[in-house]
C-alpha cells in the first residue's frame, strides 16, 4: 500500500500567541479547530475530553498556562507573585482530570524550574514557562517516534520468521493524543512504515468510543491496514484469528510496572495471558509515576452516567438506570511483556531504571 502522502494530524496548534486545539468530541463528522486562550479555556478543553491521551492533556495544560502569561500585563507583579500565580493555574490544571500523571509530572518539573529562579525580571520567569511548554511540545514528537521504533523491534524480535506481524490495540493513543505520530499507534506506525504491518485490530473503546472515532480516523487518515472490532470481540479475535502482540498506552505507570490505561485495557491483558498473546505497554517515561509503588494508589476517574446511556445525543439507556463509569482499570505488571519507552523496552518491574536513566538526560 502506498504511504500517504497527506500532512499529518495535529491534535495541537501552537505558535507563539496562538493556541487551537482540534475538538476530539467533533470527530470523526466535523474538524474543527477551536482556540485557548487561557488555562480556564485548558482545563474545559481537558475536562469535557475535546482534548484527551495523557501525553495532550499535559501539553494543552501547559501552552495554555503559556498562551495567558504571553498575553498578560506583568507589570504589576514581582516575581514572587508571579510564581505563586503559576503555581495556582497548575494546580487548578490538576483539577480537570485526576488519573493521568504526565501533567502532575509537567507541574512538579516547571515548579521545580520556577523554584530555582533567581533573576529579578517576571519576563524572565515568564519566558522559563514558554520555553518548558513549547519544549514540551516539540519533544514529544521526538520521543513518540522513538517509542515506536522500540516497541516495533519488541514486537518483530519475538516474531521470528513472520513476515508481516498482526497487533491489536484499544483507545486513541495516536497523533490525537499527543502532540503527533503517537505511541502504541506510534509502534503500529513504525511496523507499517518497515512494511511489517499485516493489520492491527482496534476496539471500538466504549463508551466513549475513542476506537471508532478517533484511532479509526487516524488509521484510514494513515492508509494503515486496520479492522475495528467492538470491545466484546476481542476474545473471540484471539481464539480463531491470530494476534501476535497487544500493544497499549497508559495513563499512569506504577514504579513496579502496574499500569492504568483506558478501561477495558485489564480485559485485555487477562485474554492476552489465556491465548499466551504478549502483551506491551508503550508510554513515555512522562508517564511514569516517581510517587507510587504499585497501581493501588492511581485514582481511576469515573466520569458521567450519560457516556454510557446517551450517544451522540441519542439515549441507548431507559432513564433512571443506575451507571457506573469507571474510565480506567489497573492492569497488574505480571501479565505485561514489556513496557516501551523511548530510551527502549524494560520489563516492567524496571521503571524506576527508566525514570533513573530518563533524569540523567538533560534537563529540558
Ligand atoms: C498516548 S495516550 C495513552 C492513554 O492516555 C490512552 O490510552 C487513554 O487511555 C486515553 O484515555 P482518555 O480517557 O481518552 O483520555
Amino acid at each position: 500500500m502506498a504511504t500517504s502522502q497527506k500532512a499529518a494530524l495535529e491534535s495541537i496548534r501552537y505558535e507563539k500567541g496562538k493556541l487551537e486545539i482540534l475538538d476530539q468530541l467533533l470527530l470523526p463528522s466535523k474538524t474543527v479547530y477551536i482556540p485557548i486562550t487561557n488555562v480556564e479555556d485548558g482545563w474545559r478543553a481537558i475536562n469535557t475530553m475535546q482534548i484527551r491521551g495523557a501525553p495532550a492533556i499535559a501539553i494543552l495544560g501547559m501552552l495554555s498556562l503559556s498562551i495567558e502569561l504571553q498575553s498578560m500585563d506583568l507589570s504589576g507583579y514581582s516575581t514572587e507573585q508571579l510564581c505563586q500565580w503559576i503555581v495556582q493555574k497548575c494546580d487548578r490544571l490538576l483539577t480537570s482530570r485526576p488519573t493521568a500523571v504526565n501533567l502532575r509530572n509537567a507541574r512538579e518539573h516547571l515548579v521545580n524550574l520556577i523554584s530555582s529562579f533567581k533573576g529579578e525580571s517576571v519576563d524572565e520567569l515568564k519566558n522559563i514557562v514558554v520555553q518548558y511548554a513549547e519544549t514540551l511540545l516539540k519533544e514529544d514528537i521526538v520521543t513518540n517516534r522513538l517509542i515506536g521504533d522500540h516497541g516495533a523491534d519488541a514486537i518483530l524480535s519475538i516474531t521470528p520468521g513472520v513476515q508481516k506481524v498482526t497487533v491489536l490495540t484499544i483507545c486513541n493513543t495516536g497523533s490525537l493524543a499527543t502532540a503527533g505520530y503517537g505511541t502504541a499507534l506510534g509502534v503500529v506506525r513504525s511496523l507499517h512504515a518497515r512494511g511489517k504491518l499485516e493489520m492491527v485490530y482496534f476496539l471500538e473503546t466504549r463508551p466513549y468510543n475513542q476506537g471508532s472515532r478517533l484511532t479509526a480516523f487516524e488509521l484510514l487518515h494513515d492508509e494503515i491496514p486496520a479492522t475495528l472490532i467492538c470491545d466484546s470481540m476481542a476474545a473471540w479475535l484471539m481464539k480463531s484469528r491470530h494476534v501476535d502482540a497487544i500493544v497499549v498506552g497508559a495513563d499512569n505507570v506504577a514504579l513496579n510496572g502496574d499500569l492504568a490505561n483506558k478501561v477495558g485495557t485489564y480485559a485485555l491483558a487477562v485474554l492476552a495471558h489465556y491465548h499466551n498473546v504478549p502483551f506491551f505497554g508503550a508510554v513515555p517515561t512522562t508517564t511514569i509515576n516517581p510517587a507510587i509503588s504499585n497501581g493501588s494508589a492511581i485514582i481511576i476517574e469515573e466520569r458521567a452516567p450519560d457516556e454510557l446511556t446517551v450517544f451522540q445525543g441519542i439515549r441507548t439507556a431507559p432513564v433512571g438506570v443506575h451507571v457506573w463509569n469507571p474510565a480506567f482499570d489497573i492492569t497488574p505488571h505480571h501479565l505485561i511483556s514489556g513496557i516501551i519507552t523511548e530510551l527502549g523496552s524494560f520489563q516492567p518491574e524496571k521503571m524506576g531504571d527508566a525514570l533513573a536513566i530518563a533524569s540523567g538526560k538533560q534537563p529540558l
